[in-house]
Order: structure tokens, then C-alpha cells, then sequence
């Protein structure tokens, strides 16, 4: 796999003498979804400036495609698409003038049907000759987007591409991500939405305070964090747990009505027919039954905080 994206001990420490990333090693490869979470604060926004040149590293090397984002400064920007967090913007430009200029900035030739082509995938095509102004929230957003994609970028930074934005956008947003998957493009995104990195991230990194705590494929992640939850509903109301289920970890409900049994993911030791059959040869009858499996958000939540730290990719 060739990387794309090399970070290696970076760190940066603020004027004011606050340690906004720690030693930060992270490596990404072409076509990757990488996901960065973490809550405010935590450090994304710097590590991404870093990336992109606006922020200054107090020490560590940034490796945009083999080139240094300080001492290849030109070489690897024009490798990078931003969409920032802030929506800033020409207003009283239009829409196809706006990201067309940004195409010249990069030095890159005019390409009309390029551009034509993202104001298409990011239906802006029938709002191109609109004043930026005249837009709403969302189709602005679109522009930042086209805007940054303008110049044929390897790697695309969508830093919380969806906040504030309504449901059918953001929905948008993530078929948009798939797209430029397709095509080849790498996406770094950070985001608060929890489901916005289960929707569309291979890979998932969770900063705490600076620190890089975990990187992960999202699949082994969740496998790997992740418990599952097996609930019964009885058909009659059980007053007290019976003494020979007390050792099998199943517990029961206040109502007296389901019993639940909580357990790793990963564990491939349980032997839930065995558990069933135990329940069953005590005359317990249940209706139904329904497993559950821990959402990101629940794992995200327990990490940060924790205090734990892995890193495995
Ligand atoms: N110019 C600066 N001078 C001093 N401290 C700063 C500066 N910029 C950011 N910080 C601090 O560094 C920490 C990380 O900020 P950063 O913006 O990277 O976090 P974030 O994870 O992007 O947060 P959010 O989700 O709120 O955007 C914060 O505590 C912030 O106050």
C-alpha cells in the first residue's frame, strides 16, 4: 500500500506554552477514509493546519506524498484539498467564477470541463452563475467543497464537513465521499458526529488532549471494543434470578421481565445455545430475543474516557 499521508513525532506546543499534539506517528495510505475524532479541543483542527501548512510544527516531519509539508511547502499544498470548518468565501462572486479562481491559484491550467464536472457531482451545476451570497448554508458548504477539489487534489481534509447542516445534506455529503473514494481520492475528516465515521471511515484515529490514543480499522474496532448485548423477554414474570443462572453472567431486569447477558464481541468462547438451553431446562420461557451490538459512539465515549491507549495501525 503506498502511503499517501506520513506524520512522524510531531509535535506542537503553543505560544502561550499549551501542548496542542504530542507525538503524533500516523500513517495513511492512497484511497484511504481516515476518520480523526476527538472531542473540542482535543487537537484536530491542529493537526490538520500542520498537514496543510497554516500552523507550524514545534518539532516532527509531515510527509505529504514523500514530500515536506515546510520544506516542499509548494509542492505538497498543491497536493491538498481543505474544506474548513468556517464557511469563508468571496460572497458577491459566483459560484463558477469562485472555483475557477481557486483552480488558478494552484498555477493549474483552466480546465472548464473539470469544472464542470465537480459543480455537477456536487449539484451546484444549475446554481453556477448565482452570487455566492444568494446561496444557502448548505449549497455554500457545496462550494467550499468544489472549491477545494478545484485544483485536482490527492487529498481532500473535510474538517466537520457536516456540522450544522440538515439530514438529506449530510447524506449527500457522505455519497460525495464515496465518490471521490472511487476516483481514487485519500479523505481526512474529523467530525463530532460519531456516525458520520461508522458511515463512511476505513480507518479511525481518536485524539484525547494531543494525543493519538488508538488507530484502527473501523470493523476491528468495533469488534475489538464493542459488546454485544443478548436481552430475552419472558413470556411470565420471573420474581428473582434462579441460583443456577447466577454464575452465567445473565442478569434480570427491575420488571422481572427480561434477561439480559452483556459480553465481548470478540470473545468466541460463548456458547449462547448452551445459555439458551439452560434457561429453557429451568422452564423459563421467553417470547423473543434480540442482540445488540455497541455503536461507535458508545466505544468512542468509553475510550476517551477511560484513559486507555492502544494503537495498533
Ligand atoms: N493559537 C493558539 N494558541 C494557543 N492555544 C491554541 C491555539 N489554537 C488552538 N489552541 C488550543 O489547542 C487545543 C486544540 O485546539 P484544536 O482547535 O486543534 O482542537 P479541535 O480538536 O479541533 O477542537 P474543535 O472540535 O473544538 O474544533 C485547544 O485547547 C485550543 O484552545
Amino acid at each position: 500500500m503506498i502511503n499517501i499521508l506520513s506524520i512522524s513525532h510531531l509535535y506542537k506546543t503553543y505560544q502561550s506554552g499549551f501542548e496542542a499534539l504530542k507525538d503524533i506517528n500516523l500513517e495513511i495510505s492512497k484511497g484511504e477514509i481516515f476518520a480523526l475524532l476527538g472531542q473540542n479541543g482535543a487537537g484536530k483542527t491542529t493537526l490538520i493546519s500542520i498537514i496543510c501548512g497554516i500552523v507550524s510544527p514545534t518539532s516532527g516531519q509531515v510527509l505529504v506524498d514523500g514530500k515536506d509539508v515546510i520544506h516542499n511547502y509548494r509542492e505538497a499544498r498543491e497536493l491538498i484539498g481543505l474544506v474548513p470548518q468556517e464557511l469563508a468565501t468571496d460572497s458577491f462572486e459566483t459560484v463558477w467564477n469562485t472555483v475557477t479562481f481557486s483552480r488558478g491559484l494552484y498555477g493549474k491550467s483552466p480546465n472548464p470541463a473539470f469544472i464542470e464536472k465537480i459543480l455537477k457531482d456536487l449539484s451546484l451545476w444549475d446554481k453556477r452563475d448565482n452570487k455566492i451570497m444568494t446561496l444557502s448554508g448548505g449549497m455554500k458548504r457545496r462550494v467550499m467543497i468544489a472549491k477545494a477539489l478545484s485544483h485536482e487534489p490527492s487529498i481532500l481534509f473535510l474538517d466537520e464537513p457536516t456540522a450544522g447542516v440538515d439530514v438529506s445534506l449530510r447524506r449527500d455529503m457522505w455519497n460525495l465521499v464515496k465518490v471521490l473514494k472511487d476516483n481514487g481520492t485519500t479523505v481526512i475528516l474529523t467530525t463530532h458526529y460519531i456516525e458520520e465515521a461508522e458511515e463512511m471511515a476505513d480507518r479511525i484515529g481518536i485524539i484525547r488532549s494531543g494525543e493519538l490514543i488508538m488507530v484502527d480499522n473501523k470493523l476491528a474496532l468495533m469488534n475489538k471494543l464493542g459488546k454485544k448485548e443478548l436481552t430475552l423477554e419472558l413470556q411470565n414474570l420471573l420474581k428473582s434470578l434462579p441460583k443456577e443462572l447466577e454464575m452465567t453472567g445473565l442478569s434480570l431486569s427491575e420488571d422481572g421481565y427480561e434477561l439480559t447477558y452483556r459480553f465481548d464481541s470478540k470473545d468466541e468462547d460463548i456458547n449462547i445455545a448452551q445459555l439458551l438451553q439452560k434457561v429453557a431446562s429451568l422452564g423459563i420461557v421467553f417470547k423473543d430475543l434480540h442482540t445488540k451490538q455497541s455503536s461507535l459512539e458508545e466505544i468512542f465515549v468509553n475510550l476517551v474516557n477511560s484513559g486507555a491507549t492502544t494503537h495498533e495501525a
